[in-house]
């Protein structure tokens, strides 16, 4: 968040010319002063004798296996970048280098007919060019400095280098933690003054694009706003990176505008000037187009590309899990929001996750978004994993083709996968879905394809996603009873419905089922308050459904206009004295009521049946909020902070 005082503006941001270095300039600040302390480097501190040959570090082939996969990532994101730069450079007499952070050769390309010259020359797979191994070098200097380098013929400390020209960049990767770096060579008589700045060009600009690769797969299961200054070079300048979730917190950007935007924390609408809701909208009706916005509290225009998340993101385990968004929906006014947010997720066929206990509207509220969406016109199909036997779900989900199994109908049956083709897949109690069947619906998530039983060819199904459960997920994925790159797939937009005690709306909640309920009974009936006041104050294990159903029942034995306090089921009664609700209206406001039990008492009790929620308890008393206050103060009552 921006702090009063803050010296970095919102403009400087996104100013190119704080760039970390210029992708046009070709001269490198303090190039010669870097240099020097790097031949002191060599000669002090690793004690290197310039005209020694240096004893030649080569990785077997096994370390250089292990180092391979230790590298994975930087290696899929990098050797499309590194074949493209060859394709460039290859004929002006370069060759290409990818290390890792130490400096150990990764990826070699090279022309043909240079391929030995280079080899020789030390180039080769396997190879070490660290400082404290090659002195001054291009790749080993700019790991040492962590910046660009070029290092030309005899800069090189060892003779035997002489020979050579290279223009080597450092990567970096979502933490700001050095990668690897991107290395062109050329043997020093190819190497015209030309050819250098073209490479040292090139080599910078591929860098940047395998930096952004490598953030964009990191987070690619948040929204990710690829902002530049203009547009006409879009394919040539490095963007600045900002992943964000659907509540507008970043939490991530690529490392030059981490180094300008510091450890604070920031909200999208902090750097751009424009709501996450107004990006989102954005993004899902424009998919891929660029968005002008100003930078917030800047007056300099930019052009920001949101991409939507994955849906298809598969986590390997090297990646650490981004944090959870989790959402509540806390009551009526704020839920539209929300919905208004989800509804937008399942357009861009991001999978919802919604947790709660039973009875507090998850299916309910999966029907809103679903209504909502753009598949509102297409099917809505529920299945609860919990009520179908285990033996039965795989059938019931994916189909079979005739005489697939003993018993299968002869026609065969379309699954509920294939049933949800075009809509929503509503997946209640996913908790409860057997370990092999989560694999199965893994590939249909990830593949768009659904193979029903006994059948030979899959078909392509286009579904969006809802899961439901009261479950702890994440305790399941730990006891090894829930796949862990299934959760990470379904849990993109996790949402906790509150049970209805704790709903800051049960007031109105109660008026709205019981006005529904009326109309299905094609009644017209009102409550008593002291009905209202018994309902306000239930705990509700059974949440929504057992508040419907209570309210059903009354409304039907109900013999006259108003539902009155004998009217509510037996078991309800039981467990809400009537006497709490007379004591209510004997005691407060200044009543000056029997005198027992005390006020003090009465005001506890309220308390403790709100859970010290002193807004609820102060509804339950019939009194405003700042009167409950001066009474708590006038009876030495502390509400315990939250
Ligand atoms: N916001 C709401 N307004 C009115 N009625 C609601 C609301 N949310 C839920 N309900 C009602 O509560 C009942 C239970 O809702 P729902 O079936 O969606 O709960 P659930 O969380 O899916 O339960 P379970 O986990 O047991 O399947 C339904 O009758 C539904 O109509």
């Amino acid at each position: 968040m921006l702090q009063g005082g803050e010296t970095t503006t919102m403009h400087s941001l996104f100013n190119t010319t704080h760039r970390g270095h210029d992708m046009a300039a070709v001269a490198l600040p303090n190039m010669a002063e870097r240099l020097a302390r790097s031949r002191r480097r060599s000669t002090h501190e690793y004690r290197l004798d310039a005209g020694a040959r240096s004893t030649e570090q080569v990785l077997s082939r096994s370390e250089l296996s292990q180092l391979k996969d230790s590298n994975e990532h930087l290696l899929r994101a990098a050797v499309p970048g590194i074949d493209w730069l060859h394709q460039q450079l290859g004929d002006l007499g370069y060759c290409l280098l990818l290390t890792d952070f130490g400096g150990a050769t990764l990826e070699v390309r090279a022309s043909g007919q240079r391929v030995d010259q280079f080899s020789s020359a030390g180039l080769r797979e396997g190879a070490c060019w660290s400082e404290p191994n090659q002195g001054t070098c291009g790749v080993g200097t700019a790991i040492a400095d962590k910046a660009p380098v070029l290092v030309h013929g005899d800069q090189h400390y060892l003779l035997q280098n002489h020979s050579i020209s290279c223009a080597a960049v450092p990567m970096f990767g979502p933490a700001q933690q050095l990668l690897g770096v991107l290395n062109a060579t050329a043997c020093t008589h190819d190497a015209q003054k030309f050819g250098q700045a073209l490479a040292y060009r090139l080599t910078l600009q591929t860098a940047a694009r395998i930096e952004q690769s490598i953030f964009m797969s990191h987070y690619s299961e948040y929204w990710i706003a690829r902002v530049k200054r203009q547009l006409d070079d879009w394919e040539a300048e490095p963007d600045d990176l900002i992943a964000f979730d659907e509540c507008g917190r970043v939490v991530g950007a690529s490392w030059r505008l981490k180094q300008r935007l510091g450890q604070q924390e920031w909200r999208i609408e902090d750097i751009l000037d424009c709501s996450v809701e107004g990006l989102i909208d954005f993004a899902c009706a424009h998919p891929g187009t660029p968005l002008r916005v100003a930078a917030s509290g800047g007056d300099g225009a930019l052009f920001a590309q949101i991409n939507a998340p994955r849906r298809a993101a598969r986590r390997s385990s090297a990646t650490p899990a981004p944090p959870e968004v989790k959402r509540t929906i806390p009551g009526a006014g704020d839920a539209t929001e929300d919905l208004r947010r989800l509804e937008r997720l399942l357009n861009a066929k991001v999978p919802i996750l919604l947790l709660g206990e039973t009875g507090s509207g998850k299916e309910f509220n999966a029907k809103i978004i679903h209504a909502r969406s753009r598949r509102r016109d297409q099917p809505f199909i529920a299945i609860n994993c919990a009520a179908i036997p285990e033996t039965l779900i795989e059938s019931e989900l994916f189909g079979y083709r005739e005489g697939a199994f003993t018993g299968a109908r002869a026609k065969g049956c379309v699954g509920k996968i294939a049933q949800a083709d075009g809509g929503t897949l509503f997946l209640d109690e996913i908790g409860d879905m057997p370990l092999a069947l989560q694999t199965r619906l893994l590939r249909v998530l990830a593949e768009g394809e659904v193979l029903a039983l006994g059948a030979d060819k899959p078909r392509t199904v286009d579904i969006s996603v809802i899961c439901a459960t009261h479950r702890d997920l994440s305790a399941m994925v730990r006891d090894g009873l829930f796949r862990e790159d299934l959760y990470y797939r379904l849990n993109a937009a996790t949402v906790r419905l509150p049970p209805l005690r704790e709903r800051d709306d049960v007031a109105e909640l109660i008026r709205s089922v019981f006005a529904e309920e009326c109309k299905i009974a094609s009644r017209s009936l009102s409550m008593s308050p002291h009905v209202e006041d018994g309902l306000l104050v239930y705990q509700w294990p059974g949440n929504i459904r057992e508040l419907r159903n209570v309210l059903r029942y009354a409304i039907a034995v109900c013999p006259s206009e108003e539902v009155g306090w004998a009217d509510l089921p037996e078991n309800f009664r039981a467990q809400v004295p009537e006497t709490v609700n007379d004591r209510r209206r004997a005691h407060l406001p200044g009543s000056g009521g029997s005198g027992q039990p005390s006020e003090s008492d009465i005001i506890l009790s309220a308390l403790k049946r709100t859970q010290w929620c002193v807004s609820a308890a102060s509804r339950f008393l019939g009194v405003s909020r700042s009167t409950l206050y001066r009474r708590l103060n006038e009876h030495g009552i502390e509400v315990p902070p939250k």
